[in-house]
């Protein structure tokens, strides 16, 4: 791999210790374990908790299920608080629900709950319309290593008890720790779960449950790539942005382009070419080397403080060895788009800057500015309602949009 050409960010973040329990992180800082949470709830804790726990702030939430040690709080520290995986295996077994809202350090606004495997959320005590009411997804965890045979007696009475409460809840499943299984059983076992689950609904008269499959493990990318299945499905936004997405590749002759969370290194969306795991794998690297060497090089405020490694300067072109270039532009504070390109089409990279201002500025058109500061943070607004009510507007944006950039837009 040839060097980086970066043109590095103007501010840097200095790392905090590994003892900063409440640090909640900004770009290229936050490598660590530790966390705070929101807040807990168990069956003791009164009442009042519960709305605490589910305020109706109509933020999307992801709910992670599943037996105990099957993996949730794992995959919850490892996506979205940078822990190794190495350093789960030092997780102690949870014994409440844990919230944490991620507003702060990601653009998609949502929250994400680890339910304890032992704790019997059907009891009375627990009211269910909390919990599985509301936008979002349901991601029931399985341990692929272990007899997963409870595991699916337990998937089929949530799935079922939820349904009920809330149809539109989308249901996930990961096939989880497949690291330890041989590459020819994954499928299999895949297949052999999928289809005991889908026999059991079916059985139970409840065919219209559509549920998603995923084989993940948290000691490579897939982990990544099946989160960011799942937090797409609850971004209303997600046709307009694929569709930008096209019209900047083909007007740039980019071969692949994913638009990143940065912080979590899921992708919110991508063009509708397939996507394969190594192009995404690359995308992610590139994301870790710019941060890297920005949080190393990058400049300093005038108390020798490290500022943001990741603001609106921050941009980076990689020639790769093999005719591939990566080219990545900082479209807002959390999010990034990096683009797989051959270098046969980087003759003219000015105009792929130029179509990037224009993909810019459709995405900050299709998105409302809710939290607009001086670097312009932009924010993903989910508020169900508010998103009906705009549906019809946003349709008609969409066209217009696409109206609008094509001109605009320069044939490479
Ligand atoms: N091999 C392997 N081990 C994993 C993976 N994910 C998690 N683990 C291990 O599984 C064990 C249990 O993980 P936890 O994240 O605590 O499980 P949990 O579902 O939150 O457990 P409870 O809090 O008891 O509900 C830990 O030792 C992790 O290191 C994985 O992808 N592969």
């Amino acid at each position: 791999m040839a060097g980086p050409e970066s043109a590095l960010p103007s501010s840097m973040t200095s790392y905090p210790q590994d003892d900063d329990e409440a640090y909640q992180g900004d770009y290229g800082a936050g490598y660590v374990g530790s966390f705070s949470k929101d807040f807990v709830y168990g069956p003791d804790d009164p009442e009042a908790d519960v709305n605490m726990l589910f305020p109706n702030d109509q933020k999307p939430k992801i709910l992670l299920m599943g037996l105990r040690r099957s993996g949730k709080s794992s995959i919850q520290n490892v996506v979205f608080h940078k822990m190794s995986p190495n350093e789960t295996l030092f997780l102690e077994s949870t014994n409440k629900i844990v919230t944490d809202d991620i507003s702060n350090t990601s653009f998609v606004q949502f929250k994400i709950l680890d339910f304890p495997g032992q704790i019997d959320f059907f009891e009375p005590s627990f009211d269910s319309e909390k919990i599985f009411g509301g936008q979002g997804a349901l991601v029931f965890v399985i341990d692929a290593q272990d007899d997963y045979m409870d595991a699916l007696n337990r998937l089929h009475e949530t799935v079922i008890r939820a349904y009920k409460v809330n149809p539109k809840l989308k249901f996930e499943v990961f096939i989880h720790k497949v690291d330890g299984l041989p590459d020819d059983s994954r499928i299999d076992t895949q297949r052999d779960i999928n289809k005991r689950v889908t026999d059991e609904l079916n059985d139970s008269g409840m065919e219209g449950i559509h549920l998603s499959f995923y084989l993940t493990s948290i000691y490579d990318h897939s982990i990544f790539e099946a989160f960011s299945k799942v937090v797409q499905k609850i971004i209303p936004q997600l046709p307009t942005l694929e569709k930008l997405l096209n019209i900047f590749n083909s007007s740039s002759g980019i071969d692949k382009a994913f638009l990143f969370d940065v912080w979590s290194k899921i992708y919110i969306a991508t063009d509708s070419s397939p996507v394969d795991m190594q192009s995404y794998e690359l995308c992610c690297d590139m994301i870790d080397v710019v941060l890297d060497i920005s949080n190393i090089y990058g400049l300093r405020d005038g108390e020798g403080e490290h500022l943001a490694a990741f603001d609106k300067d921050s941009a980076s072109i990689i020639k790769l060895n093999n005719s591939t270039v990566l080219y990545l532009r900082q479209v807002s504070r959390f999010l990034a788009l990096v683009c797989i390109i051959n270098e046969d089409n980087f003759q003219r990279p000015g105009l792929i800057n130029y179509n990037f201002l224009c993909f810019r500025e459709a995405i900050i058109e299709v998105f409302e500015i809710a939290n607009q500061k001086n670097d312009g943070i932009l924010a993903l607004v989910s508020n169900p309602e508010e998103e009906q009510e705009r549906e019809t507007q946003r349709d008609q944006n969409n066209l217009k949009l696409q109206l609008s950039m094509s001109p605009d837009l320069v044939k490479c």
